[in-house]
């Protein structure tokens, strides 16, 4: 009895800082894990080993007290490998760069080219499948490819997916209002969830969208159907009008770095992420 007292007596202003440390850190820890897989596993599991950890020290069931902090260890490691892909793409995050401007504020200079393209593709079945990079970096895919420095234009996009040429195979990537590589191997998305129906090309559009913040859009060469990948979700079935509208109003969002990163901070970090999904979601919405 006197240890259930102990455990809920009023902490000091010591134990209180702590308490809004740990608070803070687990607050900290959710909103990077909101939206993927593993968010609702992970707190799953942090709850029920906190109320077997505090029941069992608490009724001075030592043995099982014991194996529990033993155990901690193998979750731990255990959640690392099972939540690779999620941890990779937080770590990622947390290596963002804000303030740094890839020349993404023209919107008129990637949208149109990229619309033309599409639509034409789409019209012949040529399948296509193009990232535009934001603030994570893509060196280490791009490198899969072969480099190039060329200025967006519907013509050398549309050339580079024609069948049978060298570069067709692959992704190309944008960076700023370059095509910075084409022929690109991007990760494979290992989601259990998706589709059968869903090839490796959207698979791929997914992927790197699991590890970057890059919006990808995707030509079915199948169906000619275009879809469009941004934080691990894929919306599918995209006509021009509507690819027109998702596609403005993300790269709208796009302000240089330093303007969006003075944003945040007064806003309170208003996380683009959540803004982009909730156009996502308004889009879906409206089907
Ligand atoms: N990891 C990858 N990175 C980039 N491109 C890829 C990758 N894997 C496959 N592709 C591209 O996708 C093509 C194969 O597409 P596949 O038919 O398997 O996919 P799909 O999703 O069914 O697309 P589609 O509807 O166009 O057939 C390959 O020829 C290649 O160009």
């Amino acid at each position: 009895m006197q240890e259930w007292k102990e455990a809920f007596e009023v902490p000091n202003t010591l134990g209180w800082i702590e308490i809004f440390i740990l608070a803070g850190l687990l607050y900290f820890v959710f909103r990077l894990f909101q939206g993927t897989r593993g968010a609702s596993i992970l707190s799953g599991l942090i709850v029920l080993f906190g109320i077997l950890s505090a029941v069992t020290s608490l009724s001075h069931l030592d043995v099982l007290n014991w194996i529990l902090s033993k155990l901690m260890l193998y979750i731990t490691l255990a959640i690392m490998v099972i939540f690779q892909p999620e941890i990779r793409r937080v770590l990622a995050r947390l290596g963002r760069q804000p303030w740094r401007n890839n020349g993404m504020a023209s919107q008129k200079s990637l949208v149109e080219p990229i619309l033309q393209t599409v639509k034409l593709l789409s019209k012949r079945k040529i399948g296509a499948l193009i990232a535009i990079e934001r603030e994570i970096g893509t060196r280490a895919i791009q490198d899969t490819g072969t480099r190039m420095n060329s200025a967006v234009s519907s013509e050398l996009l549309a050339t580079i997916f024609f069948p049978h040429t060298p570069l067709h195979d692959g992704g190309v990537i944008i960076s700023g209002d370059r095509i910075c590589a084409a022929g690109c191997l991007f990760p494979l998305s290992q989601k259990e969830e998706l589709s059968k129906m869903l090839g490796t090309r959207h698979r791929a559009a997914i992927g790197i969208t699991e590890e970057t913040d890059a919006i990808v859009i995707v030509v079915s060469e199948e169906t000619g159907a275009v879809s469009i990948a941004y934080n691990g979700r894929l919306r599918r079935g995209l006509n021009a009008e509507k690819l027109h509208r998702v596609l403005s109003s993300m790269l709208r969002r796009e302000r240089t770095g330093l303007a969006r990163f003075r944003e945040k901070i007064q806003t309170g970090e208003a996380m683009l992420s959540d803004t982009v999904l909730m156009t996502l979601n308004e889009e879906q919405d409206e089907e």
